[in-house]
């Protein structure tokens, strides 16, 4: 109440007769907003009016949002607490399943986020009734599909400022301000994204915790006086409103910290889902990034660094840039208006002539921090890899007794990752003795300088003669304009620290904008697997007349012609190659290295007209009963033979579309996407999923319980590949929720089974098996094969084992030495002729077998000798 006491000295304020504070309050707030808009009132009682006013105002916000928050904290907790009370009454559930990726038909995904505390140990005696209340009690989230004519238009945006980036060189082209605009289109997509309010809320608070600094020097001044005046009320009164200053401009520094770390959050949540859209869509970038030639930065050979670390740190640098910046130039802007009146306007203008040439000094001795904190990074990526290729590899590692190759090769990627750090450590060493001395030492002297000029040139206030009274106005003038300085130098330094983090953003922005341009690139339907136009060939492999002409003016690539000329038509009732020349993608594309010449086949032999139209089997109703046919006719089959690398699985490459057809007369017709599976040679298991996930896979398991698929399904399924042992490895069925490392637990013959329960649980009309019996014995490989053929599956078979030849229907020989193809169906008059041949080739073999055992007879007597 020392307010009230002083409101007649001070403040001018009629004594307080009886009133109580609810009445005097509003009245006290009447007064002094009279005597601020009063035109009469003048010199201290005004400046006072006007501290204790504002004061009251930004506590009383402060403690009522307080106290609302408060209020708020309390009634959710308790809310929780009612909540946490019903659950413990309820029944428990029996089973517990997370569904939090249920996709609907219009593309967008549901996640069901639970509401209360989902994570505690599993209850086994929850009943399927409270397990439905639990379900109820989730949050459910609709994440919105992807905008693909965003992601289109972008990718225009990116292609363009980075031609851009490679034309210009210009003083006023900067490759950073153009890399940054194209991407916060992505960081804030539309003015009114909760980022843009974020953006404004700190601006405001920035602007806020530069007033209260300004409001706090002032005061502090005052308070230097009313000391030296020997006033203790008023220095009472003035300590006062310091404290209760001090509650907002508290609130508003971490609330600037806590908005910056929000929005960084933010923009990160952005970037990633942007990348993520374009990475892992059904253009399968993830896969073809191979092929963009385009593209030798480290940031692609680590691109999970890229998209995990670089990500993160270029939000991180960009919200802190934007702080750091903000910040000094908002102080600067309104300590030199003040300061113009205190100072003059030589003396603002001496303190901005310091700062240009404090900056111009710091520039010319900054590193190249963006390019250095660039070089760390891909370092961290190699060396981060390399671990990961280490886990990946153990077994084999273990083998070959690699550990000591291995080390050499870590520790190398290690002390490269050493030096770099050290590099960036020793180039700021020099940098920031230079930095200190100027901004912390130099900038602080010019400080008192300057503050000292009005006192100085004035010789003390005019019209006093030096009494007591002018000796505290200049103190606290002087004292007033010094704390301005400091932080105005402060303001400054930081401003120039900010060259420093500018450096490293440009690193962070260089290196994001890099992976989305690639990423788009490659995302794009143009996407040539990193062909060069120049290598335009008509089909009969002589250059075109327009790539002659073109070979002038490379730069301009003709309109309307394409690279990739072959065609693909989809839903076709069989899978038909005609005419395709297999080549490995590569710069000279059709001119490439070609390891078949012009493919014909089809599977299988007979197609009706107009069965290309029908639709897939899998629907729910056959699913469920394993045992129905998948065809009325029987499935057919065709072995594809080869020796190594001749091309076997660069005919799968091209029936999945990883691998582009590039001769204008290539056709390949396929089934819809559902009625094809394509099993690689190396088996894939998702990382530590359970059982049932990698029996499934590629279904998600929350599509197989919404479509209502049973486990019962896929134990009928684990025993149809003799694999239902594994089920007793733990009690019931539980096996099948085992959460584990698949590719080290089971075995390559297991590996393979699991292959085959795959195509049983998804019963595609066709599959493509890639050397998918290697590791499974003779008598299992039979048996598989069989079971293939009694559910009617039609299935291609690539091999390098003759002995496979008993399972098919037909048979495709590729010969690596001049690139043709043989095809014959088997059992056919043909046929028999090729295998009698075959036997009489062998039977003459087995003729000189006397020869050479007499020759081996021979050498043994040799050595004896010897
Ligand atoms: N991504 C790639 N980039 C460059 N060359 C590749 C790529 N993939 C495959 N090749 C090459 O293509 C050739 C054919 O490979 P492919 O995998 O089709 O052989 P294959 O006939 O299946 O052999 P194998 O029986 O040994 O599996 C090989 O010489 C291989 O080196």
């Amino acid at each position: 109440m020392d307010i009230l006491k002083q409101r007649a000295t001070c403040l001018r304020l009629p004594k307080r007769n009886s009133q109580s504070l609810q009445v005097y309050l509003p009245l006290l707030l009447r007064h002094l907003w009279t005597l601020i808009n009063s035109s009469e009132v003048r010199g201290p009682h005004k400046k006072r009016a006007q501290y204790v006013f504002v004061s009251l105002v930004l506590s009383s916000l402060t403690v009522l949002s307080g106290t609302a928050y408060a209020t708020y904290r309390l009634v959710q907790r308790l809310h929780q607490l009612y909540n946490r009370v019903n659950e413990l009454r309820k029944p428990s559930a029996v089973l517990r399943r997370s569904r939090s990726q249920t996709q609907l038909a219009s593309g967008a995904r549901i996640m069901h986020v639970p509401d209360t505390d989902f994570t505690n140990g599993i209850d086994t005696h929850k009943s399927i009734m409270s397990q439905l209340q639990r379900v109820k009690q989730k949050r459910r989230i609709f994440i919105k599909p992807a905008n693909m004519d965003k992601y289109e238009h972008d990718s225009f945006i990116f292609k363009s400022v980075g031609q851009k980036n490679a034309e210009h060189s210009h003083l006023f082209y900067s490759k950073f301000f153009n890399q940054m605009s194209s991407l916060l289109s992505i960081l804030i997509p539309t003015v009114f994204d909760k980022n843009s309010v974020l953006l404004g809320l700190q601006v405001g608070f920035l602007v806020l915790r530069t007033w209260l600094s300004l409001f706090i020097a002032r005061l502090d001044g005052q308070i230097v006086r009313d000391i030296i005046a020997g006033q203790p009320k008023r220095f009472l009164f003035d300590l006062l409103i310091w404290f209760m200053i001090a509650l907002p401009a508290s609130y508003t520094n971490s609330a600037i910290r806590l908005l910056q770390r929000k929005m960084s959050l933010n923009f990160r949540i952005n970037l990633t889902r942007y990348i993520h859209d374009i990475y892992l869509d059904k253009r399968q970038v993830y896969y073809k990034l191979l092929f963009d030639v385009k593209n030798t930065s480290s940031v692609l050979k680590n691109i999970d660094n890229s998209i995990t670390n670089d990500v993160t740190r270029f939000c991180d640098a960009t919200c802190s840039v934007f702080a750091n910046i903000a910040k000094p130039v908002i102080d600067l802007v309104f300590f030199s208006f003040y300061l113009r009146d205190n100072l003059g306007s030589l003396g603002v203008a001496g303190i901005f002539i310091n700062y240009f040439v404090s900056g111009y000094v710091l520039r010319s001795y900054t590193p190249p921090l963006g390019k250095l904190s660039s070089a760390s990074s891909a370092a961290d990526g190699d060396y981060y890899n390399y671990h990961l290729n280490l886990i990946n590899n153990n077994e084999e590692i273990a083998f070959y007794h690699g550990t000591d190759v291995e080390r050499t090769k870590v520790n190398g990627l290690y002390d490269t990752l050493m030096e770099r750090i050290m590099d960036i450590s020793n180039k700021k060493f020099k940098y920031t003795i230079i930095e200190d001395y100027i901004l912390k030492y130099t900038w602080s002297g010019l400080g008192y300088v300057f503050a000292a000029i009005p006192i100085v040139m004035t010789g003390g206030s005019p019209g006093n003669g030096g009494n007591a009274s002018s000796e505290q106005v200049n103190m606290r003038d002087f004292i007033v304009n010094k704390r301005l300085m400091l932080s105005l130098a402060d303001a400054g330094s930081r401003l120039m620290h900010s060259i420093k983090d500018i450096s490293q953003l440009t690193g962070y922005t260089d290196r994001v904008f890099t992976l989305i341009s690639a990423l788009h690139r490659v995302h794009s339907n143009k996407f040539e697997f990193g062909g060069d136009r120049k290598y335009i060939t008509d089909d009969a492999g002589s250059v075109t007349v327009s790539s002659m002409k073109r070979s002038h003016s490379l730069s301009k690539p003709p309109v309307g012609e394409d690279l990739i000329r072959g065609t693909i038509q989809r839903n076709f009732n069989g899978v038909r190659f005609e005419n395709i020349d297999v080549i490995i993608p590569s710069v000279k594309a059709i001119k490439g290295i070609k390891l078949i010449h012009k493919l014909t086949f089809q599977i299988p032999s007979v197609i009706q007209p107009d069965s290309s139209t029908t639709n897939s089997i899998q629907d729910l109703g056959s699913m469920s009963n394993i045992s129905t046919p998948l065809m009325s006719g029987p499935g057919s089959s065709l072995l594809i033979l080869g020796s190594n690398s001749c091309g076997k699985s660069s005919i799968q490459r091209i029936i999945a579309e990883i691998w582009p057809i590039y001769n204008k007369k290539g056709l390949l017709s396929k089934p819809a996407e559902k009625d094809l599976v394509c099993i690689p040679q190396k088996p894939y298991f998702t990382k530590s999923g359970t059982l049932r996930d990698q029996l499934i896979y590629p279904m998600s398991p929350d599509q197989f319980f919404d479509s209502g698929y049973k486990d019962a399904l896929l134990v009928y399924i684990l025993k149809e590949v003799k694999l239902e042992y594994l089920l007793k490895r733990a009690p019931g069925w539980s096996y099948l929720d085992q959460h584990d490392d698949w590719r080290d637990v089971l075995s390559g013959g297991e590996k393979q089974r699991i292959n085959f329960a795959r195509i049983l649980f998804h019963r595609p009309k066709f599959v493509v098996l890639d050397e998918a019996t290697n590791a499974i014995s003779v008598d299992m490989e039979d048996y598989l094969f069989q079971l293939l053929k009694t559910y009617n599956f039609n299935f291609m078979t690539i091999s390098q084992r003759p002995s496979l030849i008993k399972y098919h229907d037909v048979l495709l020989e590729i010969s690596a030495e001049d690139k043709s193809w043989h095809l014959q169906t088997l059992g056919t008059d043909e046929a028999i002729v090729t295998i009698d041949s075959e036997m009489s080739e062998l039977d003459t073999k087995l003729r000189e077998v006397k020869s050479w055992e007499t020759e081996r007879d021979e050498l043994k007597k040799r050595l004896e000798v010897i």
